[in-house]
C-alpha cells in the first residue's frame, strides 16, 4: 500500500499534530524523531537495539550508498532492507545536501551536479533522474527529491535561480520516479532565508502534489529564529493532510519548537554524533561523562531515565570506557541519547493528545536549561 498520512488531531494549545504514517513497512507515530544511517547503519545500534528504543523509522543516504557500496549492490542484496535487516520503514535523502557539503571540485549546470567522490577522487554526477533512479534501486519506503540546499549566507540573486532549478529538478524527479512497490518521493522547499522565495517554492512545490513536502534549507548555520520564521512562512501554503518533514532539525528544542509549528517529522545526526565525544542529552541538560567530576560517580548518566545504559551502568563506568575508548562505552551514550529524543517524542505526542504541548515545552525548557541545545 502507498504511504498515507493519517492525522488524528490538532492540540488545541499550539499548531501541533498527531498523525500517523501508514508505509508498506509500517506505521509511523507522529511527530517523529527519525535516527540517521547515513551508511545503512545507525552508528553502533543493531536492529534490535534500534526496536527496543522504539525507533520507528530510519534515515539512509544516497550520496553515500551511490559511493559505496553502489546502488546496484543493494539492489541485488534485495534492497536497502534486507541489505541492513531493518523491516520497519526507511527513509533516504536524495543526496543533494552531501554533494555540497562531502564532495570537493562540483560543478552545478541545469542538468545536475558534476562532482569527485571524497573517498577516492573518481568523477562522478548525481542528475534528478539518477538520484531518483538510485532511490528506486535502494528501496526506502520514502525518498527525497533531488535539490540543490544553498549555502547560508548566500545572495539573494543565488537562492531566486537555485530555487527555481530546484522546483524544475522536482518535476524531472516526479518524471522519473519508478515508484516501485509504492514508494513515496517528497518534495523539498528551498527558497533560503527569502520569504518571498520561500512562498514561490512552496507554490511550485505543492502544485505538483507530492505525498509529503520536506523543508529544506534550513538548520545550516542560520539563527535559531531565522530558521522559524522560514518554517512560519511555509508551513501553512503545504497541505494539511500530507505530512511535514523538517530535515536536519534534531536538538531538543527545535524538536519541540517544530512541533509546536506543525512539523510532524525531523531528523539529525547530534544525538549519534555527541553521543561519540561522550556528551549525553539528560532530563537535566547536558552532560559530558568524560569530565572528571564523574570519576566516582556510581549513579545512572539519568536518573530519570529507563534506557538499556541508565538501567544497567553508572556515569563512572561509562567515562572509564570512553576515556579508554572502549567501543562499548559509545555504544552505550548512544543508546541513551536516541532513547532520549525518541522519549521526548512519544512525550510530545502525549501533550498533543491531552492540548498541553505548550505547557509540555515551557517545564522541559525549565528543566533542561535553554543554555544547551
Ligand atoms: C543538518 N542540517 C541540515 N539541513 C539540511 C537541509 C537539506 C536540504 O535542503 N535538502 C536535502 N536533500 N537534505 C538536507 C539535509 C541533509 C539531511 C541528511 O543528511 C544526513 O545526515 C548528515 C542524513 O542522511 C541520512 C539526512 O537524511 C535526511 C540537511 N541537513
Ligand atoms: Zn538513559
Amino acid at each position: 500500500m502507498a504511504v498515507k498520512y493519517e492525522l488524528l488531531k490538532t492540540c488545541a494549545q499550539t499548531g501541533a499534530r498527531l498523525g500517523r504514517l501508514h508505509t508498506p513497512h509500517g506505521v509511523i507515530d507522529t511527530p517523529t524523531f527519525m535516527p540517521v544511517g547515513t551508511q545503512a547503519s545507525v552508528k553502533g545500534m543493531s536492529p534490535e537495539e534500534l526496536k527496543s528504543l522504539n525507533a520507528q523509522i530510519i534515515l539512509s543516504n544516497t550520496y553515500h550508498l551511490f559511493l559505496r557500496p553502489g546502488h546496484e549492490l543493494v539492489k541485488e542484496a534485495g534492497g536497502l532492507h534486507k541489505f541492513m535487516n531493518w523491516d520497519r520503514p526507511i527513509l533516504t535523502d536524495s543526496g543533494g545536501f552531501q554533494v555540497f557539503s562531502l564532495s570537493e571540485m562540483r560543478k552545478i549546470t541545469e542538468q545536475g551536479v558534476e562532482f569527485r567522490s571524497h573517498i577516492n577522487g573518481d568523477k562522478l554526477s548525481l542528475t534528478p533522474e539518477s538520484a531518483t533512479q538510485v532511490q528506486n534501486a535502494l528501496g526506502a519506503d520514502i525518498i527525497m527529491a533531488f535539490d540543490e540546499c544553498p549555502p547560508y549566507p548566500a545572495e539573494y540573486e543565488y537562492v531566486k535561480q537555485s530555487t527555481e532549478r530546484t522546483s524544475r529538478w522536482a518535476e524531472r524527479c516526479l518524471q522519473a520516479h519508478g515508484r516501485p512497490h509504492d514508494q513515496a518521493l517528497f518534495g523539498i522547499v528551498q527558497g533560503g532565508m527569502h520569504k518571498d522565495l520561500r512562498k514561490q517554492s512552496a507554490l511550485d512545490l505543492t502544485s505538483l502534489d507530492f505525498p509529503g513536502y520536506a523543508m529544506g534549507g534550513l538548520s545550516v548555520g542560520e539563527p535559531k529564529h531565522l530558521m522559524y520564521e522560514m518554517l512560519e512562512e511555509t508551513i501553512h501554503l503545504l497541505p494539511s493532510d500530507k505530512p511535514r518533514y523538517l530535515m536536519g532539525v534534531g536538538s531538543p528544542d527545535a524538536l519541540l519548537d517544530g512541533s509546536i509549528r506543525g512539523v510532524d517529522m525531523f531528523d539529525c545526526v547530534l544525538p549519534t554524533r555527541i553521543a561519540r565525544n561522550g556528551t549525553l542529552m539528560t532530563s537535566q541538560g547536558r552532560m559530558v561523562v568524560r569530565n572528571a567530576k564523574y570519576t566516582s560517580d556510581f549513579g545512572p548518566l539519568d536518573p530519570e531515565c529507563t534506557c538499556y545504559a541508565c538501567r544497567n551502568y553508572s556515569r563512572a563506568y561509562i567515562r572509564h570506557l570512553i576515556k579508554a575508548d572502549e567501543m562499548f562505552g559509545l555504544r552505550l551514550t548512544t543508546i541513551h541519547n536516541l532513547h532520549f529524543l525518541v522519549n521526548l517524542m512519544a512525550q510530545v505526542r502525549d501533550a498533543i493528545r491531552e492540548d498541553r504541548l505548550g505547557t509540555f515545552r515551557d517545564q522541559f525548557f525549565e528543566k533542561y536549561g535553554m543554555a544547551h541545545n
